[in-house]
């Protein structure tokens, strides 16, 4: 496998200090020493430097529109020039606002994808429809063709079109959404194996339903760390109880590896500053550097 790493060091989707940091704190686990050793290319791109654009008040209810549209701008380049160099693109986030430039990238640059979106949440509120004003709660919305008409032009977003149809995309690990956002996902019947489906049936099956729903269109895997229960992942800004062990999560890479189709993977929400203790904090981040692992290759067998 050959990687390129990009730090994306970005709070701006929500309102909680401390996200930024995670990209560092994954290198200091030795993320890019641990992928060396499993056998991985690695390239680190560095971190990203976002602008925060001054006096940006909410607009239709959304917050920091300005600075995250600038932010995912940059971080949109950044991952087409990864993919441009051969590579399978990472992305250290920072808050979940950051799909937005992470999926429309690489879809510049590889062509239509598919979109593992592993989550407690769906993040697919509008900007109209968000009860909180986050961005990191709509991503999806900006990125969906069928929902272009429900996303208002925002400042700093004109550089974007959709680029996602919700054919290619699978959800996993819901157990935290909105009445909104479930109307919006039966309006477009979008796949989704919420934690009931993944008590129901098993994460092995729920991952072969996965891999036989979606085409075999290149897939963009976006793991947001708050999907694995908090138990075991509390350094994190929106934890939801009941979530996946980590046996589980860590299958979920094992078994898109093998695929032989992930072409780019999200890291995010991983949050130092929300843990309660030092142990809390290791327990997230070195669970985070686990399943990036598990994606190239690691494998529990040996
Ligand atoms: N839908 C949300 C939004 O703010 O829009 C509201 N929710 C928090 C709220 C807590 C109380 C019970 C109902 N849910 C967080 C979610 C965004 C998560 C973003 B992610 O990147 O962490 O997935
Ligand atoms: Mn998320
Ligand atoms: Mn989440």
């Amino acid at each position: 496998h050959s990687v390129g790493i990009i730090g994306a060091p970005f709070s701006k989707g929500q309102p909680k200090d401390g996200v930024e940091c995670a990209p560092n704190k994954l290198r200091a686990a030795g993320l890019l020493e641990r992928l060396q050793q499993q056998g991985c290319a690695v390239k680190d791109y560095g971190n990203l430097t976002f602008e925060n654009v001054a006096l940006d008040e909410p607009v239709k209810g959304s917050k920091s529109v300005r600075t995250v549209g600038s932010a995912n701008q940059r971080l949109s380049e950044a991952v087409k020039a990864v993919k441009r160099d051969g590579h399978t693109a990472v992305m250290l986030g920072g808050d979940h606002s950051l799909a937005i430039g992470s999926i429309h990238g690489h879809t510049a640059a590889v062509g239509p994808v598919s979109v593992v979106w592993v989550d407690a949440h769906a993040d697919i509120h509008t900007p109209l429809s968000s009860n909180t004003g986050n961005i990191h709660g709509q991503p999806m919305s900006y990125l969906l063709y069928e929902l272009q008409s429900k996303v208002p032009p925002l400042p700093n977003f004109s550089w974007m079109k959709p680029c996602l149809s919700s054919r290619d995309l699978v959800y996993i690990g819901l157990r935290d959404v909105d009445p909104e956002e479930h109307y919006i996902m039966k309006l477009l019947t979008v796949k989704a194996f919420s934690m009931t489906q993944v008590d129901q049936l098993g994460v092995a099956r729920v991952m072969e339903e996965t891999c036989d729903y979606l085409s075999k269109k290149p897939i963009h895997l976006s793991y947001d760390i708050d999907a694995i229960d908090p138990s075991v992942t509390p350094a994190t800004g929106t934890p939801a109880v009941g979530g996946l062990t980590y046996r589980e999560g860590i299958y979920i890479t094992e078994y898109l590896c093998q695929t032989g189709l992930l072409s780019a993977v999200d890291m995010v929400e991983v949050n130092p500053l929300r843990g309660r203790t030092e142990d809390d904090v290791h327990s997230t981040v070195s669970t985070a550097v686990d399943l990036l692992l598990g994606c190239f290759g690691r494998r529990r067998e040996g």
